[in-house]
């Protein structure tokens, strides 16, 4: 894909984690809106940042983007410090703020084209344009772009310097779905070419396919981190419902396993139920000599860890 789209001949150089944040804190007066926040993001894969609004997520972005200080802990960004090393990062990163950051009486081009004048080796305008469906807009001034097409501008500003490492403040938010999925596969080229890339993101399915890690945060804390895989198996217990006869006698089918009949004839049945187990169970209904009419199996989506995760007290699954 490097040839085609151009992003070929970026140079990730160095052994540092593309990010590394220690106990970091960040207070606004009586606030702590991040509270203690470690996680690495190694160079090359994508790391999702979850959270309910006013989680922390863009305040801990601010922290690793050099645009704010914190007030506690640590924050190294290509091995270097965001604030002290503002200078030397900044052309080794691209930045895509939630709102702003352009000129709103300027176009389209004149914007796009003015960032890849400040870049050693910009990516091709002409190429990044077409990509993000924005090339009839070139000529339309920012601010009488809609939203969505803002957004996208906006990922065009932030990707036309070839960075080493993007950040991206919900960078689909306000999108339509056509380009929600140019923007994902864009976040993928990036990803297959070396590029570091930190998301913040309210959309479940967009962490599940782009991340290569998730750490779900919650009141300024971390509720969880992992692989997406991690967290839905770590955290699951699938559950089995079958319909068959009512009143069947469980006692067999209970070892090492929760067995229910919350209605007569739906059974409800969770624990081990990987292949061998899957089979188990349906070899008991069957060796039972029970009708089963109906079988349904449902693994746990991000979506699921998320919410016990946000919407409980008690972090569950794969809390670390
Ligand atoms: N400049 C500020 N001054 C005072 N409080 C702030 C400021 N910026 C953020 N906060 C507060 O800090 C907390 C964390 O905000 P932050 O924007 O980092 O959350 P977030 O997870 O990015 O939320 P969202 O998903 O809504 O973008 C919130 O309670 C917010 O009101």
């Amino acid at each position: 894909m490097a040839d085609e789209s151009g992003w070929a001949g970026l140079m990730v150089g160095g052994d540092a984690a593309a990010v590394e944040v220690r106990d970091v804190v960040v207070r606004y007066g009586d606030t702590t809106a991040v509270d203690g926040v470690s996680l690495t993001l190694p160079r090359g894969r994508v790391l999702a940042l979850l959270g309910h609004n006013g989680a922390g997520k863009t305040s801990l972005l601010q922290v690793c983007e050099g645009f704010r200080r914190p007030d506690d802990g640590v924050a190294r960004v290509l091995g270097l410090d965001p604030v002290g090393d503002h200078d030397e990062l900044m052309p080794r990163l691209g930045i895509m703020l939630q709102s702003g950051g352009v000129y709103p009486w300027a176009t389209a081009g004149e914007i796009l084209r003015l960032f890849a004048s400040f870049a050693a080796h910009p990516l091709d305008t002409d190429m990044l344009l077409d990509r993000l469906g924005l090339r009839r807009f070139e000529r339309t001034r920012f601010r009488r772009l809609s939203g969505g097409e803002q957004q996208r501008l906006s990922l065009a500003v932030a990707l036309v310097g070839r960075p080493e490492l993007v950040f991206l403040d919900e960078p689909t938010a306000g999108m339509d779905t056509e380009a929600r999925h140019t923007t994902w596969q864009l976040i993928e080229e990036l990803r297959a070419d070396g590029v570091s890339v930190l998301l913040t993101t309210h959309l479940l399915d967009e962490a599940e396919r782009l991340a290569d890690d998730v750490v779900i945060m919650r009141s300024g804390t971390v509720a969880a981190t992992g692989t997406p895989a991690e967290l839905t198996s770590a955290a699951a217990v699938d559950v089995l419902e079958v319909r068959a006869d009512p009143g069947l006698d469980l006692t067999g089918l209970r070892a090492g396993r929760t067995v229910a009949e919350p209605a007569p004839g739906q059974y409800t049945i969770s624990g081990d139920l990987h292949t061998a187990g899957l089979a188990e169970v349906l070899a008991w209904f069957a060796a039972a000599g029970a009708d089963v009419t109906a079988i349904n199996t449902r693994r746990r989506t991000l979506e699921d860890v998320y919410l016990s995760l946000t919407t409980t007290q008690t972090p569950v699954g794969a809390a670390k």
